[in-house]
């Protein structure tokens, strides 16, 4: 058997990936449309949205078949994402790279496979789109255009994914984008009794900023608060623009002591930025942070909702 190699690109591979958010989501009809229409109109036992992550792949949709990953050294699509049209196996069994390959052998029994890599908005190939069959089959030029075409509509939905979850102005997710995110976080919180923290943060004095130094002094303000919360959370937490100077982090496996950590280390690098740049005001912020309970956060909206009258409380204080 021959494992995946790395496609050069790797490392902006999986920095585009990851910014989409779309890992670990909930199945979503879009998708599944198009994997339901690719598997009748080849008339194969399964097709897939397939995202290939550092070790895994990752299904999106899945029509056919009960799974939601595989190893990615075991993967077809591994394979698939390192060339640029689509990758067909007419018979695994007959193909040495792959004719004792554990999904082969194994079930689903893969004999036959075609795949169409799938780019991301910024160009890069983030997984396929690919049907599999355990009967070895012809793929004629046809057949490839038809993939090609259905490729292409999964990756409209991509473009629409990050159109609709990320912010214009800071690049974070917007509220949509971390609805979806901390709804999905949450549940898994919750089901492994895995801690998690949400921060709700508003930036002091905005509206003086806009008013004093115009507009677009204002919003440099917000894309310099978002780059430093960027930089001080992990990319397993959940940071988003909740919308004007409102700004929202979920962290999960952490408790709350470990969240004011964090949060002094947000602190900490914008006093820095606060003293090296001497714009005339600083840029500050209060925050309310809240531990999650699920006996007592029975939605997200209850969560946010305690994060902003505690930060609500605090700011009120410190004036
Ligand atoms: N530049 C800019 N300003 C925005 C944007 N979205 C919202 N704002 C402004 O942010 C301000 C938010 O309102 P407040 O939170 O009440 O203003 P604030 O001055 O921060 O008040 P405090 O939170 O009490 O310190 C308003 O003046 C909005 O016009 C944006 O995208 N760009």
């Amino acid at each position: 058997m021959k494992t995946p190699d790395i496609p050069p690109d790797e490392d902006a591979r999986l920095a585009e990936l990851r910014s989409l958010n779309v890992l670990d989501t909930i199945a979503e009809e879009r998708f599944d449309r198009l994997t339901r229409m690719a598997r009748r109109l080849f008339g194969v036992d399964v097709a897939l949205v397939s995202l290939v992550d550092e070790n895994r792949q990752w299904f999106k949709s899945c029509a056919g078949m009960e799974l939601s990953e595989k190893p990615r050294d075991i993967s077809f699509c591994g394979h698939a994402i390192l060339g640029d049209g689509a990758f067909v196996i007419p018979d695994a069994l007959q193909d040495e790279r792959f004719c004792d390959n554990p999904l082969v052998t194994g079930p689903p029994h893969v004999r036959f496979y075609a795949g169409c890599p799938l780019r991301g908005p910024g160009g890069r190939k983030l997984g396929t789109l690919c049907i599999i069959d355990s009967k070895p089959r012809a793929f004629s030029d046809e057949d490839v255009e038809m993939l090609v075409d259905l490729a292409l509509m999964v990756e409209r939905e991509f473009s629409a994914i990050e159109w609709a979850t990320v912010d214009e102005l800071t690049g974070l997710s917007n509220r949509r984008g971390f609805m979806m995110l901390a709804q999905h976080s949450l549940q898994l919180c919750t089901r492994q009794n895995i801690p998690a923290a949400l921060v709700f943060i508003d930036l002091d004095h905005l509206k003086q900023v806009n008013d004093q130094l115009g507009h677009a002094e204002g919003d440099r303000v917000l894309v310099t608060f978002a780059q430093h919360l960027m930089k001080a959370f992990r990319g397993s937490d959940v940071v988003a623009r909740l919308g004007g100077d409102e700004f929202l982090v979920l962290l999960t496996n952490h408790s709350e002591a470990a969240a004011e950590k964090a949060m002094a280390r947000l602190q900490r690098a914008l006093d820095a930025t606060n003293e090296a740049q001497a714009r005339g005001y600083d840029i500050s912020f209060s925050y309310g942070l809240v531990e999650f309970d699920p006996k007592r956060h029975h939605t997200i909206g209850a969560l946010i909702s305690e994060g902003d009258s505690l930060m609500y409380k605090t700011k009120k204080a410190r004036r």
